[in-house]
């Protein structure tokens, strides 16, 4: 197969000299061996029966991966060999694990009755064969598949277009759900973001590609399984011949302009789901072409930070999806997923997504129409993939049916508020394309199809009596002969006196003839004993078959056979009817997914009273009472709180006639909102740009070319940089990529070192923003001194979160208002967080003394000038005794009554609880 990927196991040389001699073995040995050759870096699943087995080393890799009993099963030359299994019905669950820890499962089925095998001779192996690949981007099983749309089952693929200074990276990748396929360009540099946004559960690269550390470094950081391939998968001419081919196209250039690259990253993918999929051919949408000017670009580190479609605990509960998601369809969240990770920089295509929303937002009625036309829909995407993978079931054919129905009812009622209206485009554009949607092929499944469906087409009962002439002879033979049986029961019975005579029925004798013991000796004898061949003896109950059961018994099964076979027919013939409409069904059902985006954000729009946000090509960045999607909904649902609003003005580019500045510097103390107010910005940008409404009272964005955000990092062990390494190395990927259309968030960046490295570096840092990246810039700092910066900067000014001083303590008011905040209030926040009386009276006092230094102190001085710990009880910041002390001072315990001395102890308790 030719097929290797580094994360899967390997085959160690005693299994490979295992493998070699089938001379000797049983003949199921050597057929296990021998596909067990053919699929070496597989582990292989061998289907026998109700289990699928592994043998030798797979079986011990697998019994410790899963914690599974490992087994012997036979001798093989002269050494017992391992075994271990998984029962196939729950074998979905074991798949996952192993995919999961980057094993490669090649799963063999029985390609033929057990029954046809023994035809061919007592020691005939049944046929198997390997009939699908299961590697981390092939998954099609619901089940594997977790529903939630956050997680993603794309397979990517890459090939290089030039070397030299600057290589470019074409990127295609399929999820192989649905059948999306995507073909992209981008710089080496843009590659981490790239994956973070596709987040591809594997990634192939040819052979040279794949032995590239920095290439590998990406694909083990963006969490995904690297399989390298040889390099003649990547061919474009291949690629874009078998595109064609399988889009009965003559060209592609309708779906856009494909470079070499991308034809061959394309080619790449093809070749390897047709190998991982072994023939079978999957869904296949028409490729489209992302193009990286067209797209906001987000690094991974942006990504994390601003928990786009997952949290920092990796759930998709705490993320900006969960907080805007009001839509009715899985296939919509794929779709709403999509469009947060990839906001566009196209601004008429921005506003035509907004047109629609704000369209459905301004017709509650409509929308609510519309959402429950798309609750009744099915997932028609992965019905439809797994129809063409030959997974589907009878319910997907029901699912196809019922989502053309939903999909003519969409488009009428879309079409008929048009009327009144007049639909935006994009609205009118989906109306179109789901009245598109196949009515003859509807018509057919509505006709084949009964009302209940079954799970598993081989169950049979799934096509509607009166739909095909042979099949209802065939059943109805089928029922009279069960109903002969039936009255065979009550004839026997009155024929032999026997009342409690019962006809049943098992697996293994077939129609039988049950009495109990007490009765049994009346059938063995004349003149009975000559219908009633005895079978059985139980304990209670003596079993016989008759001639006349028997024949009605293969009457049934014949039927029954026949039936189920013109079924599957059936079956086959209806599949196929789909597919041939494979192109208009994908396309209502992308339609329905887009329009269940569209009815949600309008939904979240009314419900969460969010505006619609003047995007253009500006550098403007105006935002009003502007607030954070995640924190709000927190505090309202936790706290029944309110969100404070806070305005955000800014103008990029470097034009130092702006009415707005470029950087604003956020200082203020700890808690007081700084990172919110940082993070709903870049957030507002986010939604504007994917073509959603914005939290705030009024929004001007001007397109955003590159976004970045950045938290002073945390420590980043698991990959052996320190805190101010990675620090550094993210503000080095911004100071390098930054543009005038940018938006930067720089939250904290320096305190990872030495307090004047820190801010020197973050001092660099801004001025380097504000002379040459000329970008839209927030910036929060507790570096007081950068404040300094709006003096000597023209489109720079200081902005900070307002606190209000309340008997010693600080109520946090969150209003960013402009300016440099006054003092830090460090020291009041972290008496909120309980931090002991005498540590907060000396920090009080190292703080007093520092400000008096105005500058950095030395140790020394602080050791000398200050009193330690010990003391601080006794003295006042400023050295001076204190009234505690000062009252110890004054007692003479010899001259106290008991009773005296009890009082002073209290007078002390309580002059300790004041200070
Ligand atoms: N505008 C606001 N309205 C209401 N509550 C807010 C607002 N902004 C922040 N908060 C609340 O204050 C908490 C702390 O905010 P945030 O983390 O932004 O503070 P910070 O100034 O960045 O603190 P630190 O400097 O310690 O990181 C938030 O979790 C939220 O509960």
């Amino acid at each position: 197969m030719g097929l290797q990927s580094e994360t899967v196991m390997t085959v160690d040389d005693t299994t490979k000299s295992q493998l070699r001699a089938p001379e000797g073995v049983t003949p199921m040995m050597a057929q296990y061996l021998e596909i067990k050759a053919a699929n070496a870096d597989s582990l292989l699943f061998y289907r026998m029966g109700d289990f699928y087995e592994m043998f030798f080393e797979d079986a011990s890799v697998a019994s410790r991966a899963l914690g599974i009993a490992l087994t012997k099963r036979g001798k093989h030359l002269g050494e017992d060999i391992p075994m271990c299994g998984v029962p196939v019905h729950a074998a979905d669950d074991y798949l996952q694990k192993l995919i999961a820890l980057g094993h490669r499962v090649a799963v063999c089925e029985q390609t033929e009755d057990p029954a046809e095998a023994k035809k061919r001779g007592a020691k005939a192996v049944v046929r198997r064969d390997v009939v699908r690949l299961v590697t981390p981007g092939t998954l099609t099983e619901e089940s594997l598949l977790d529903a939630a749309p956050t997680t993603s089952s794309r397979l990517c693929s890459g090939s290089r277009t030039e070397t030299g200074a600057e290589p470019r990276f074409a990127l295609a990748s399929i999820d192989i759900s649905t059948g999306e396929l995507i073909a992209a360009t981008c710089r080496l540099t843009d590659m981490p973001g790239e994956l973070a946004r596709i987040r591809p559960g594997e990634v192939l690269a040819g052979e040279d590609l794949a032995s590239d550390e920095a290439i590998r470094n990406l694909v083990k950081e963006a969490g995904a399984a690297l399989t390298p391939c040889p390099r003649a998968h990547f061919d474009s001419v291949r690629g874009e011949r078998a595109l064609k081919e399988r889009l009965g196209v003559a060209a592609l250039d309708a779906f856009g302009e494909f470079s070499r690259a991308e034809l061959a990253a394309l080619a790449g993918l093809l070749t390897y789901v047709e190998l991982t999929q072994v023939g079978r051919a999957p869904l296949l949408r028409p490729p489209r072409k992302e193009s990286a000017d067209k797209l906001l670009l987000i690094d991974a580190a942006t990504r994390v930070n601003l928990e786009l479609v997952r949290s920092n605990q990796g759930t998709r509960a705490g993320s900006l999806l969960a907080a805007i998601d009001r839509t009715v369809t899985a296939a919509a969240a794929r779709e709403l997923a999509s469009r947060l990770s990839s906001p566009l920089t196209d601004g008429p295509a921005v506003n035509a997504r907004l047109d629609a929303v704000g369209y459905l937002a301004d017709e509650p009625r409509l929308r609510q129409d519309l959402r429950d036309g798309l609750k009744a829909a099915p997932d028609l995407a992965r019905a439809l993939a797994r129809l063409a993978f030959g997974r589907g079931t009878p319910r997907d054919l029901g699912a196809v049916q019922t989502a053309i129905g939903a999909a003519h009812a969409l488009a009428a009622r879309l079409l008929n508020a048009g009327e009144a209206l007049g639909l935006p485009r994009e609205l009118m554009a989906i109306a179109e394309r789901l009245a598109q949607a196949p009515q003859a092929v509807a018509a057919s499944l509505s006709a084949a199809l009964a009302d209940e469906l079954p799970v598993n087409a081989r169950d049979g009962g799934f096509v509607r009596p009166g739909f095909d002439t042979d099949l209802d002879e065939l059943r109805a033979l089928r029922d009279g002969s069960r109903k002969v049986i039936a009255g065979l029961q009550a004839t026997y019975a009155e024929a032999t006196g026997i009342k409690s005579l019962k006809v049943r029925h098992n697996s293994v004798l077939g129609y039988f003839v049950e009495v109990t013991a007490l009765h049994a000796p009346t059938l063995t004898a004349a003149p009975h004993a000559e219908t009633f061949i005895h079978r059985q003896t139980m304990a209670n109950a003596v079993r016989f078959s008759t001639t006349e059961l028997a024949e009605l018994e293969s009457r049934i099964t014949s039927a029954a056979e026949r039936a189920l076979a013109l079924e599957l027919d059936i079956f086959a013939r209806l599949t196929a009817e789909v597919m041939d409409a494979e192109r208009s069904l994908s396309s209502a059902s992308a339609a329905l997914a887009e329009l269940d985006a569209y009815a949600g954000l309008a939904e979240l729009a009314v419900e969460q009273r969010y505006v619609r946000p003047r995007v253009d090509d500006s550098t403007v960045f105006a935002i009003e009472e502007g607030r954070h999607p995640m924190v709000e909904q927190t505090l309202r649902r936790e706290q029944s709180a309110d969100f404070i609003g806070n305005d955000c003005r800014l103008r990029g580019g470097g034009d130092d006639q702006n009415d707005a500045p470029s950087a604003l510097v956020v200082t203020g103390p700890n808690m007081g909102g700084k990172s919110t107010f940082l993070r709903q910005n870049a957030l507002i940008v986010v939604l504007a740009q994917a073509g959603a409404f914005v939290p705030a009272k009024s929004a001007h964005i001007g397109l955003v070319d590159r976004l970045f955000s950045r938290v002073g990092a945390a420590d980043d062990l698991a990959r052996g940089r320190s805190t101010f390494m990675v620090e550094m190395v993210e503000t080095a990927a911004i100071l390098n990529q930054a543009t005038p259309r940018s938006f930067v968030v720089l939250d904290e960046i320096g305190r990872g070192t030495a307090t004047f490295d820190g801010l020197s570096i973050a001092w660099a840092a801004l001025e380097y923003l504000h002379e040459v990246n000329r970008s839209r810039v927030l910036f929060a700092t507790h570096y007081h001194e950068l404040t300094a910066l709006a003096d000597r900067l023209p489109r720079v000014a200081n902005a900070t979160v307002e606190v209000k001083e309340w008997r010693e303590a600080i109520v946090f008011l969150y209003r960013v208002k402009m300016g440099a905040a006054d003092r830090s209030y460090g020291i009041h926040v972290a008496k909120l967080a309980g931090l002991p009386a005498p540590v907060l009276d000396r920090a009080g006092a190292v703080l007093a003394e520092l400000e008096k230094a105005d500058g950095r102190p030395k140790p020394a001085d602080l050791a000398g000038d200050l009193p330690l710990f010990q003391a601080a009880v006794s003295t006042r910041p400023d050295g001076s005794p204190s009234k505690l002390a000062e009252a110890l001072r004054d007692y003479n315990p010899d001259g106290m009554t008991p009773k005296e001395a009890l009082e002073a102890l209290y007078r002390l308790k309580g002059l300790l609880d004041d200070a």
